[in-house]
């Protein structure tokens, strides 16, 4: 039962389950209906010379999600919280980013900033390329999964959803690059999904002005989901009884 201070998630009913201190309310949360996802650590989005460097973005805070995400991953490995990975990008030939027909080729920075420097062509957000890699400290443990996205929301045209219904996964803590483009799309797809979607807000980063990230966390906090840190992560499932 939830009261006014703690929400009961799918699963947080047993006797291993923990209880996550996050707002507006505390959760309470089984590691075996809960996953941790990963939303696009590539070079693309947090290293120097990655797309969003080079398309004007300021990354200088990127750095600091590395390692806040690695040790989200070594807690939730260690308390049996699934790890999915995901990756966005296209095929080397753009045929998946859309055409002028395409919203996405329109809005995507990355091809428009392909089609102002050419000889970039091919580089960014290419599947197979240095760009489109994940990082090189977040790398998948066997157990984790890997999967791809074309769009900003990960639960479009991608296998996610699949992959955590058959789990019986129904409670997402989000990581990841961009806050206010896929962590808050995929939340909110999430939440339309019945999904109970928890971001943490030291291990995630915005793209454009700071204002962005806190009105980010405000429209999760107050409409899509719940608010976490990686010290109260760990904290928590750092302590998950085992069934
Ligand atoms: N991963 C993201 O949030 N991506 C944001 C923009 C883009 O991919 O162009």
């Amino acid at each position: 039962m939830s009261d006014d201070q703690t929400v009961m998630c799918p699963g947080g009913e047993g006797a291993a389950a923990i209880t996550l201190p996050a707002r507006p309310e505390a959760l309470r949360l089984a590691a075996e209906t809960t996953a941790v996802v990963v939303i696009d650590m590539q070079n693309a989005y947090a290293s120097e010379g990655g797309y969003v460097d080079l398309a004007g973005f300021d990354i200088a805070g990127a750095a600091g999600t590395i390692g806040k995400i690695a040790t989200v991953l070594e807690t939730a490995r260690a308390a049996g919280v699934q790890v999915v990975f995901l990756q966005n990008g296209w095929d080397p030939d753009y045929k998946e980013a859309g055409g002028p027909g395409s919203p996405n080729f329109h809005k995507s920075n990355a091809l428009k900033t392909m089609r102002k420097r050419p000889e970039l062509s091919g580089q960014l957000l290419a599947r197979g390329g240095w760009d489109y890699a994940l990082v090189d400290a977040l790398t998948p443990q066997p157990g984790d999964i890997s999967l791809h996205k074309t769009r900003y929301s990960a639960f479009f045209n991608s296998q996610l959803d699949s992959v955590l219904r058959s789990r019986g996964i129904r409670n997402i803590v989000f990581v990841g690059i961009a806050t206010n483009v896929c962590v808050e799309s995929t939340l909110r797809d999430g939440f339309h999904l019945e999904y109970f979607g928890v971001m943490l807000e030291d291990a995630t980063h915005h793209l454009g002005p700071p204002e962005m990230q806190a009105a980010s966390v405000y429209n999760v906090e107050k409409f899509f989901g719940w608010i976490s840190t990686t010290a109260d992560f760990c904290g928590s499932f750092g302590q998950s009884p085992q069934e």
